[in-house]
């Protein structure tokens, strides 16, 4: 498997700070160049149990490979060959528990790759739902001591096999908001998740919330607020919108992640100080000269050795150029060089970065790394360490592909400052880390060499340290025989250790040298099983491994994410059910107080409008009735001044009648007042103090005289007014003096003016004239009579005048309909100002039912919602428990059946 590592297109893209990714936030890409991949068809890469009948232990395997989900084999490829000939043709273990394993491994991929699908689904189906129903994030479920936890151990790789029981007590996981800690787990979690876990947290969370949630953590950075504030502060749909983001950089994680377990390549990236003798390692791991050795640097660009079966087994170099994709398959990315030219291309860091080395290895699959019939491995030998190169070295460690970091130290030199700086970053990333101590042949205290540089490691990397045995090799590369060189090709110019054992010369004849010489070549023999273990066994570890801790960490999460949501669903769920329930008797009183208190309403307008009516009606009648009997106090000026008099009579009259309609207003005002108080009640009852300061000015009310009657009503005086012989009769009795004058006058005068006919007085005069006996008195005294009686109707002018003006005015103000309109106007007035408050009563009374109403439709609609999310989150807690016990049952560390 081939890769692009720096063009950040098309593989793996490389994190750029050191510190600011942890397993839950990086992209995790996985490299699918299509060029570089193996073909679909022989992606699983595995050995298949041949005809079944060659062992049980065969037929065991068959069925382990049949459980696995793999299938049968592969037509076609070369490097699949039967288990069953595999087991019989070989005779010794180590093939055939590398291919147990890789069974195992299978098997466990192919669980692991369920559980991914079945996660992303989950995942998929919380961030749908978390757009219709934001989720609510916990922001502190409980506080955990502030102590981190111990530090973990990882389980010795010599012991891993014997740890069965350990380790599935150790997935007994707390099913509660917690993160996964074990010690097998965090030994064998990703070296991401490892950083993230013990490295201080940079980010500006609580400790309570990056105990909780490891991958779903939510990364606030702002200002100085904690994030538990935040979390408060921040909006509903801000927090949901957060957590989507999450979610969806752990689906891409999940996605890179099934790529990388069915990605069957292992890469080994070979690094260390400058001129530390990595080519040389290298070297003598292929067991040929490859790789060009100097005694000076050379080693400019990272160099990846493949099996040139990966390149249609032509054996060339690939030298890619700068910032380009690496594809295979397309020439233009990469410029082709026969192996010997090689050492010009290695020293070429300013056309390429990388180059791909296709060789063939043609050692046994139980000597060879490279063609070990289990995993397609590359070596990769990086440019020597220092201030320009550590940090791209560093970058290129933590690529999710490299699945192996091996340190060559050069034991002469120890750690220098600049490998010091590589494995403390490398350390946190990658849980493993293999060193080897390079050129130990050149040390002559060989004790202390070793003493110092164990104590080294312990401070760089107490992992490394503990597991010294399998991890930390002293060895002398340059003097392992290795194959020749291609013609041509890489010379060395050092220790000379093309034509093998540079550190003795086997032809010497000297046979201590033989000795030390065999005991350099047990020693490198011993890493190479390790490294191989390390690589193949192990494989799982760097590959499965952080899928499965993922997984749990991720189901973790969203088990946690969903119990928190189930429950505040759940709670919701209760409140809206016992709001409805308080709402549903609000809304009808609301309907019925709405109904009611507008026909009290209707009925208190009517009745106050209908008496203002009545009062102003019998009021006014009552003024004009008694208009013509009232003293007015207007002085009668004598008969001269009668027609001013009989003016301002009228007036006096008429102001009358304007002070009486002056008094119904008042009354009306008064009536008003009360009216609106009762509907001020009425509101403060129904709707709230709202109605408390509802303004009504009652002095406003009738500011308009329509009753000026002056205007409206003329009158002209007449001469007979100032006669009413009504009211002269009725003052007869109270004159005596002028009884037998009146009575004359009475009977005669008005007969004289008119009231008799003309025979009538024809008849009376003769009847008069005809008797001289009296004709002598009589006509004196009606001379008399008629002098005292017209007197006397003079007289009575401010008698007689009042009631025919008042008579005059009454028919007058009928003929205008006085009484009623004004009636009718100060009523329309009263009921104008009660329907104000009215009509805001009856708005506000309809809206709160309106309101009510709205607020019944909301909490029934919550409600639908509530019920649908308690019951996605209930499923969801159930799912995730059901995936995390699945994925718990893969371990990773039980032993596969049958491996030795
Ligand atoms: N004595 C001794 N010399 C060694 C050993 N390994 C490598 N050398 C010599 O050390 C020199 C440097 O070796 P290289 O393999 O080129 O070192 P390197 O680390 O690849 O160098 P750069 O990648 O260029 O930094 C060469 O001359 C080797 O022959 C060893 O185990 N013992």
């Amino acid at each position: 498997m081939s890769q692009d590592y720096f063009n950040g297109k098309g593989k793996a893209p490389v994190h750029q700070d050191a510190d600011s990714d942890t397993d839950s936030d990086a992209d995790h890409g996985v490299p699918n160049d299509p060029a570089t991949s193996p073909p679909l068809s022989s992606q699983p890469n595995y050995m298949t149990v041949g005809n079944g009948s060659a062992s049980t232990h065969a037929a065991h395997l068959q069925t382990l490979l049949d459980d696995s989900g793999y299938g049968a084999s592969v037509a076609g490829d070369s490097r699949i060959a039967t288990l069953g000939s595999y087991a019989m043709d070989l005779q010794h273990d180590r093939p055939q528990s590398g291919a147990i394993h890789q069974l195992w491994y299978n098997a466990h991929r192919a669980s692991l790759g369920r559980a991914i699908n079945k996660v992303l689904d989950l995942l998929e189906s919380l961030q749908e739902m978390n757009t219709s129903w934001p989720a609510h994030y916990p922001s502190v479920q409980r506080t955990r001591s502030a102590s981190p936890d111990p530090p973990a151990s990882r389980p010795g790789i010599s012991q891993a096999h014997s740890t069965a029981s350990g380790s599935s007590s150790s997935t007994v996981r707390n099913p509660m908001l917690r993160r996964s800690m074990t010690s097998v787990e965090t030994g064998a979690e990703s070296s991401r998740a490892a950083e993230s876990r013990s490295t201080p947290e940079p980010r500006l969370v609580s400790p309570q919330i990056s105990q909780e949630f490891s991958i779903l953590k939510l990364d606030l950075k702002l200002g100085a607020l904690h994030q538990t504030e935040l979390v408060h502060s921040l909006e509903k749909n801000s927090i949901a919108a957060l957590l989507d983001g999450k979610i969806s950089s752990s689906i891409k994680h999940l996605l890179s992640l099934r790529e990388r377990i069915e990605d069957t390549a292992s890469k080994v990236l070979i690094t260390g100080d400058l001129n530390a003798g990595k080519s040389t390692f290298c070297n003598a791991l292929l067991r040929r000269k490859v790789l060009p050795e100097d005694q000076q640097p050379c080693t400019a660009i990272f160099c990846e050795v493949l099996d040139s079966r990966e390149n249609s087994g032509i054996e060339e170099v690939h030298a890619v150029h700068k910032d380009v994709a690496y594809n295979r398959n397309d020439e233009s990315t990469y410029d082709v060089f026969s192996l010997e030219k090689l050492e010009d291309v290695v020293i070429d860091n300013e056309t390429y970065t990388q180059c791909k080395i296709y060789v063939k290895d043609t050692r046994t699959i139980d000597e060879s790394l490279l063609n070990n019939g289990v995993v397609d491995i590359a070596l990769i030998d990086a440019p020597g360490l220092n201030s320009d190169t550590t940090k791209t070295t560093a970058i290129f460690a933590r690529q999710e592909e490299i699945d192996v970091v091996v340190f060559v130290v050069s034991a002469a030199n120890h750690f220098t400052q600049s490998a010091k700086e590589f494995i403390w970053a490398a350390a946190a990333e990658k849980a493993y880390i293999f060193i080897v101590v390079n050129g130990y042949d050149n040390i002559r205290d060989k004790d202390r060499c070793h003493k110092m540089i164990m104590d080294q490691v312990a401070g760089l990397s107490p992992r490394t340290a503990k597991e010294s045995s399998e991890l930390v090799h002293f060895v002398s590369s340059n003097a392992i025989p290795v194959g020749p060189s291609p013609p041509g090709g890489p010379s060395g110019g050092g220790s000379g250790s093309s034509s093998g054992g540079g550190g003795g010369d086997p032809g010497d004849g000297d046979d201590k040298g033989k000795g030390k010489d065999l005991d350099k070549i047990r020693d490198f023999e011993a890493l190479e099983q390790s490294l191989r273990r390390f690589v193949l066994e192990k494989r799982a570890r760097s590959k499965l491994a952080p899928a499965r801790t993922y997984l749990l960490n991720i189901l973790n999460d969203v088990h946690a994410l969903a119990t928190v949501n189930q429950e505040v669903a759940q709670s919701e769920l209760q409140r809206v059910t016992r709001e409805l329930k308080e709402l549903e008797p609000q809304l009808e009183s609301g309907r019925k107080a709405c109904t009611e208190v507008s026909d009290e309403v209707d009925r208190n307008i009517e009745d106050t409008c209908k008496d203002v009516y009545d009062h102003t009606r019998s009021t006014l009648n009552s003024a004009i009735l008694h208009a013509g009997n009232t003293n007015y106090d207007v002085p009668y000026p004598g008969l001269l001044n009668a027609f001013q008099y009989a003016e301002d009579l009228k007036e006096a009259m008429l102001s009358h009648i304007a002070d009486s309609v002056a008094i119904c207003e008042e009354h009306a005002r008064s009536r008003t007042v009360h009216g609106v108080n009762i509907i001020k009640q009425l509101g403060i009852l129904h709707i709230g103090d709202e109605f408390q300061n509802i303004q009504f000015r009652p002095n406003v009310m009738f500011q308009h005289k329509h009753h000026a009657l002056a205007r409206q009503v003329h009158i002209p005086t007449q001469l007979a007014d100032f006669v009413d012989w009504t009211t002269l009769l009725q003052h007869q009795e109270k004159y005596a003096g002028t009884g037998m004058a009146l009575t004359v006058a009475g009977a005669i005068v008005p007969r004289m003016i008119g009231m008799s006919t003309w025979m009538d007085q024809a008849l009376a005069a003769t009847r008069l004239l005809s008797n001289d006996n009296l004709r002598q008195l009589i006509l004196p005294g009606i001379l008399v009579a008629a002098i005292a009686a017209s007197a006397y109707v003079l007289q009575q002018i401010p008698n007689s005048l009042p009631p025919r003006l008042a008579t005059k005015i009454s028919t007058q103000l009928a003929d205008l309909d006085y009484v009623h309109s004004n009636s009718a106007r100060i009523a329309s007035s009263v009921r104008k100002v009660l329907r104000f408050p009215a009509s805001n009563l009856r708005v506000s009374l309809e809206q709160s039912v309106k309101d009510l109403d709205t607020r019944r439709d909301d909490t029934i609609k919550v409600k639908g919602e509530s019920e649908r999310a308690s019951s996605y989150f209930f499923s969801l807690v159930r799912k995730t428990e059901e995936q995390r016990s699945a994925v718990e049952q893969v371990d990773l560390e039980a032993p596969p059946l049958g491996a030795h």
